[in-house]
């Protein structure tokens, strides 16, 4: 399906974008074109990739200008951009919604004036019941994403979503902290042992995304099923990972975390197509004109239970050992790179 097309991952400096590349790069795609706020990283990546398929656009997707630009053209966007930090998004929740709601309709506006055929948006497992300003702020995204798609004929522009679980190792989240603080000498600080979750690696996270792209119809929803892990058993696989006996230390929750995070919501779950690896939620397609349902009846959700990070499959110790070694990360610390 790629072949000579034109790919724009926005946000695309990020690891996603950098684990799409090592996919895609050598096939026979046409053009990737990178699209971010950071020039820096854009010519780290130029350097480092050196190959004339990619391209790169400095831009913001809270400026609609810029996306058009880097918009022109295009045949297919992984919609990557996003502020995704959930201590930050907690102090400047308006930040969060201008990139990851405002920007995103900005995406999708100048995608379907462009008449872009699929586009991928990234969501997160944090935007299912959210109570922070991040989750909060990608629930809406997906509302707007779910919105525009319902006036766009497919035929012209698809739009599908992903939701993510958390991406191990990915900038500034606990499995670089963990092992930095075991290279220093320092104690682990877990905030709360039992607090779950699922842990993805960045080829999943791929996966899941172009999974998405091959099967989605107009305004679905995917998730990738996903093993969980405790943060207190994360700690302990660290530990063994590196050979490491510093202490554990206990500092409490941070600001908006969850005790188990959510995949899919109850009512998601009731509606969602189980295809093996992986859950497809369908758009609500009804109208706003809710008359023939009180007329005709309305179909009861089944009662399902949400999936979560609480009852999907616990990873041992030892299973968390192998899939956080399996990271380019932990790799090339153990590589002493
Ligand atoms: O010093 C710390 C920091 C974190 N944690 C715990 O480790 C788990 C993971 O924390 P991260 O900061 O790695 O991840 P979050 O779940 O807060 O959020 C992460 O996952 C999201 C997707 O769900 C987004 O990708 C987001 O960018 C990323 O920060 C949490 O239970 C957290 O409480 C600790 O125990 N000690």
């Amino acid at each position: 399906m790629f072949k000579d097309k034109t790919l724009l991952i926005t946000g695309g400096t990020g690891s996603f974008g950098n684990t799409v590349l090592k996919h895609f790069l050598h096939t026979d795609i046409g053009e990737i074109r990178i699209f971010s706020r950071d020039e820096k990283k854009q010519d780290d990546m130029r350097k480092f990739f050196n190959n004339d398929k990619l391209k790169f656009y400095i831009g913001d997707v809270r400026n609609l200008e810029s996306v058009r630009e880097a918009v022109r053209g295009v045949d297919f966007i992984f919609h990557a951009a996003a502020l995704k930090q959930v201590p930050s998004c907690e102090f400047f929740p308006m930040e969060a919604v201008r990139t990851n709601v405002l920007g995103t309709d900005n995406v999708l506006t100048a995608a379907i004036d462009e008449g872009v055929s699929r586009i991928v948006c990234l969501s997160t497992d944090k935007a299912a019941y959210p109570i922070n300003a991040m989750g909060t702020s990608k629930a809406m995204m997906e509302k707007v994403i779910i919105a525009k798609s319902r006036n766009v004929d497919p035929a012209r522009t698809l739009i599908a979503c992903t939701r993510y679980g958390n991406v191990m190792a990915s900038r500034g989240s606990v499995i670089p902290l963990f092992a930095e603080q075991i290279r220093a000498g320092r104690a682990l600080t877990v905030t709360d042992p039992s607090m779950t979750r699922f842990l993805m690696n960045l080829d999943e996270a791929v996966e899941l995304v172009l999974f998405a792209f091959e099967h989605a119809n107009q305004g679905d929803l995917f998730v990738q099923k996903a093993d969980a892990s405790t943060v207190g058993d994360l700690a302990v696989a660290m530990k063994k990972l590196f050979q490491s006996d510093v202490e554990v230390r206990v500092i409490g929750t941070r600001h908006g975390e969850k005790a188990h995070e959510t995949l899919l919501t109850r009512e998601e779950r009731a509606k969602a197509e189980d295809l093996g690896g992986y859950f497809r939620v369908p758009a609500d397609v009804r109208d706003l004109n809710y008359g023939k349902f009180v007329e005709q009846g309305e179909m009861v959700a089944e009662s399902t239970e949400e999936y979560t990070s609480h009852n999907t499959r616990r990873l041992t110790v030892d299973e968390i050992v192998e899939k956080v070694k399996s990271t380019d990360y932990i790799q090339q610390l153990l590589a002493g790179v």
